[in-house]
């Protein structure tokens, strides 16, 4: 577990919103209560990658979340022209070739993080998509060669931190979705976990999107998880 100097760099603020608009108009309501942000499939392809530059160039840190997964050379180039975003963390599925090629087209300053199996699938899920596996030692195996290959972090659910920590050792972060606050709803997700556990369990950041960004007051929400995380 890394330490971190700033409590508020510990939550991951999840801008999964229709517009940049919509995403600037919540950064504003948050404040100085989050300083970190991660931009996905929804905000990226309206308009979301010139956001993170210039959300980058404001000193706030962002996670780029564009779970790549293609052959080995388009994986390593897309990495490489992400390289100039200002990004701190890039999300890629945790295949072999496709770990090794991000690993290659990383450049100074860009994290590479690799999604083990995504929060919202469980055992059953898992089976249906032809994997011979639980969760839990599927999750296991892909750290292992995550780690091996030189990936800097999992994505995982906070259940399999601990695992995921003897696995991959005290230096590589574990960043974990599915988290909800006491009484929030789970809705997709289904290995979920409140952020004072993940915290608990060894994480070095959380990530969290609705519960914030359809709260009524986003800020007191992101305040209320840092201070339970802390
Ligand atoms: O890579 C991710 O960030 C991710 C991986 C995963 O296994 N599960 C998962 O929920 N996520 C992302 O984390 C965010 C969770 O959002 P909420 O469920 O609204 O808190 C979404 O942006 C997801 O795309």
């Amino acid at each position: 577990m890394t330490e971190i100097a700033d409590p508020r760099d510990r939550l991951i603020v999840a801008l999964d919103l229709p517009s940049v608009q919509a995403a600037e108009a919540l950064i504003d309501r948050i404040g100085d209560a989050a300083t970190f942000y991660k931009i996905g499939y929804q905000l990226g392809y309206a308009g979301g990658l010139a956001l993170a530059e210039r959300l980058a160039g404001r000193g706030l840190k962002v996670f780029l979340d564009l779970k790549l997964h293609d052959i080995g050379n388009t994986v390593e180039e897309g990495v490489r022209s992400a390289s100039g975003s200002g990004a701190t963390f890039l999300t890629v599925h945790a295949y072999p070739q496709t770990m090794r090629a991000a690993v290659r087209g990383r450049g100074a300053g860009l994290k590479i993080l690799a999604v083990t199996v995504l929060t919202s699938y469980d055992d059953a899920d898992a089976a249906e998509a032809g994997y011979g596996l639980p969760v839990a030692e599927l999750v296991a195996k892909r750290a292992a060669q995550a780690a091996e290959i030189g990936i800097d972090g999992l994505v995982c659910s906070a259940a399999e931190a601990g695992s995921v920590r003897r696995i991959v050792g005290p230096d590589r972060l574990i960043v974990t979705p599915g988290i909800r606050p006491a009484g929030a709803e789970a809705g997709d997700q289904k290995r979920v976990m409140t952020p004072g556990d993940a915290r608990r369990a060894g994480i070095d950041h959380v990530v969290v999107g609705r519960p914030i960004t359809g709260a009524a007051d986003p800020r007191a929400v992101a305040q209320a998880i840092v201070s339970e995380m802390a």
